[in-house]
């Protein structure tokens, strides 16, 4: 096998995410749970004949040498010549990106996950789970969970993951035509970071009692300092929220909710576009749905 093609990086969205305090390093402490969806950008992995790590197609505002992908794969051929003492070949790697970026659905995180588990088993590189997700954390604090690839409850920066059941779902997702820089909501004066801890009972508890995801659990702290720097994400919440409980996911700027159904969904999209069409939302934003995924679509293909 010298070729992987049509890798999927599929989106997470942050269900609730807490801000429950700071490292010493400034990193924030969190409280999220991550529920993948069936929306995702697509790689293709294919062998070189020299050791060279390369990008072969353009993602507009993002310098090959800084993509989180090629980072990644670097990262792990080295740690192959750590452990066997020969570099693995290179890699040629196409992308295709759906997902927009600073849009809070780790769309960055999930490319370098998906990179970390095609080239382990390109180059059998025989890199457990944990091995995995503890390599890819440095690069990116969403990178462990798109590697556990189930929906988690997570702690610590979001690299403490266990997993936990969730009605099934499907969400309306709202771009609303901005990109938020993560550490820009981090870094605000006005993020509240003392939100007191909760536990994973408090969480599954919500949706048993209740049935469904229609109404969430918790908040996102991240939504207030979001919304006060970013107004279209503050449009985008009110515009959504009138269809049902939308929030914010990540650190912005995509805002969701949750339906029973695929149909309850498009009545939403339908409405969607048809005030698009009327310049009632703004012309920049996109709409689309998505269904819950309860596993990672490349664990199929390429079980850890
Ligand atoms: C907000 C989330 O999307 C929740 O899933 C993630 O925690 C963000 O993950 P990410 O986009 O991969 O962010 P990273 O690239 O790791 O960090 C970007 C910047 O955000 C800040 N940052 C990030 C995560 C965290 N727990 N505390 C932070 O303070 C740091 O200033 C960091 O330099
Ligand atoms: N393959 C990549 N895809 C997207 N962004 C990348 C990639 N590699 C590096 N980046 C950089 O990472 C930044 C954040 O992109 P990303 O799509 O992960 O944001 P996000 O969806 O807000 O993530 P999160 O939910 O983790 O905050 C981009 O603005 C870009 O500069």
């Amino acid at each position: 096998m010298d070729t992987l093609k049509n890798c999927p990086a599929p989106a997470k969205l942050n269900l609730f995410l807490h801000v429950t305090g700071r490292r010493a390093d400034g990193y924030h402490l969190l409280q999220t749970a991550f529920q993948l969806i069936d929306r995702a950008d697509t790689l293709d992995f294919t062998l070189r004949e020299d050791d060279a790590i390369r990008r072969v197609t353009a993602v507009p505002g993002v310098p090959e040498e800084g993509d989180l992908i090629i980072r990644a794969a670097r990262l792990l051929q080295q740690e192959v010549l750590r452990r066997t003492g020969a570099l693995p070949p290179g890699v040629d790697i196409a992308i295709h990106k759906l997902l927009p970026m600073g849009g809070g659905l780790g769309g960055g995180s999930s490319d370098a996950a998906t990179t970390l588990m095609a080239l382990n088993a390109l180059w059998k590189a025989g890199l457990s789970k944990d091995e995995l997700m503890a390599l890819g954390l440095p690069l990116g604090a969403d990178i462990p969970f798109f590697i556990f690839g189930a929906t988690a409850f997570a702690e610590g920066v979001g690299e403490a993951l266990q997993p936990v059941a969730v009605p099934d779902a499907w969400y309306v997702v709202i771009e609303p035509g901005v990109q938020v820089p993560t550490a820009s909501i981090f870094t605000s004066d006005h993020l509240t970071r003392n939100t007191p801890a909760v536990i994973m009972a408090d969480f599954s508890g919500h949706y048993a009692e209740q049935g469904s995801t229609l109404r969430q659990f918790g908040k996102n702290d991240l939504q207030q300092v979001a919304t006060r720097l970013f107004p279209p994400v503050a449009q985008a919440v009110e515009w959504l929220g009138a269809y049902g409980d939308a929030r914010m996911t990540g650190s912005g700027a995509c805002v969701f909710c949750a339906f029973h159904s695929e149909e309850q969904a498009d009545a939403v999209l339908e409405s969607f576009n048809a005030q698009a069409l009327s310049a009632t939302v703004p012309s920049t934003w996109k709409g689309w749905k998505a269904k819950a995924l309860q596993e990672h679509p490349l664990g199929v293909v390429i079980p850890l």
